[in-house]
């Protein structure tokens, strides 16, 4: 099966493609407040399987993803593209990279976990995330989007921001999540740290100012990471402009690179 989305053309159609990955409770539509900064290129913007559009795609697993992603871009012809991750979204682009694709030029993540290395830490993360699982299965959801987010890494989100993306959220399909948070658990995703380390294409982290849980992952990894101002783990949401300018400094790097 292969994922829905939406392609928006570039005025630039040489230029890589840029694949745009929304975190988890999210979909395609969580980046329309940066998309016209990014005009330049041409975009396609994924609905996640369990997620938007791509709500009743099955979702067993990262090897999974991994295939659907790919037949994704071969059906719409993408042969060169840069994956740009935030969250959930990050953790699958970072592993897509780690499977090294031919035509990925480069990943941009926003505060995506590269995985847990200890046994037990990745037991009980595991456990915390069935648990989530069944309670968006069984409970109301805008119940457990407001313990979601109250969770410690949405610390930044004021009580109109927690309200405005609990509305946002109540679309999605319970179910669907919990397959989605269930089989896609942190617990579940290898280690990518080391092969993160070694990719062959560029690899830029970004990360909300406000977000001191990612902010310490990042510097755990050893490697630069750019600040967003005035913004917690949702960077790109939060500030917007900085988030855009941010990308399109490392987008355009990499272009001015190109023959
Ligand atoms: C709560 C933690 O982990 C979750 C938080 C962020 C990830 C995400 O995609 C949330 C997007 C959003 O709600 O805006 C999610 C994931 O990667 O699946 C994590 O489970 C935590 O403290 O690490």
């Amino acid at each position: 099966m292969t994922l829905a989305g939406q392609i928006i053309p570039g005025e630039q159609p040489q230029l890589p493609y840029l694949v745009w990955l929304h975190g988890f409770l999210g979909s395609a539509d969580d980046w329309q407040a940066t998309r016209k900064a990014f005009t330049r290129w041409p975009q396609l913007y994924l609905d996640l399987p369990g997620h938007g559009a791509s709500e009743n795609v099955a979702i067993p697993g990262f090897a999974e993803f991994f295939t659907q992603l790919t037949h994704t871009l071969a059906e719409r012809n993408i042969t060169r593209y840069w994956l740009i991750g935030y969250s959930l979204g990050g953790r699958l682009a970072m592993y897509t990279a780690c499977q090294q694709p031919a035509g990925l030029q480069g990943i941009i993540i926003e505060g995506g976990n590269p995985g847990l290395t200890d046994p037990q830490e990745r037991l009980l993360r595991i456990e915390s995330d069935q648990r989530w699982a069944l309670r968006f299965a069984a409970e109301p959801l805008e119940q457990v989007l407001d313990a979601w987010y109250r969770q410690p890494v949405f610390a930044s989100l004021s009580n109109a921001a927690r309200q405005q993306l609990i509305k946002e959220r109540a679309g999605n399909q319970p179910a669907a999540l919990g397959s989605a948070l269930g089989n896609l658990s942190l617990g579940l995703q290898p280690w990518l740290g080391d092969a993160l380390a070694a990719l062959p294409v560029p690899f830029h982290y970004l990360c909300g100012a406000r977000d001191q849980k990612f902010q310490a992952i990042a510097r755990a990894l050893g490697m630069p990471f750019h600040l967003i101002e005035h913004a917690g783990h949702n960077a790109h949401r939060e500030n917007p402009a900085a988030y855009c300018q941010c990308v399109i400094d490392i987008l355009t790097h990499y272009s001015e690179e190109q023959p």
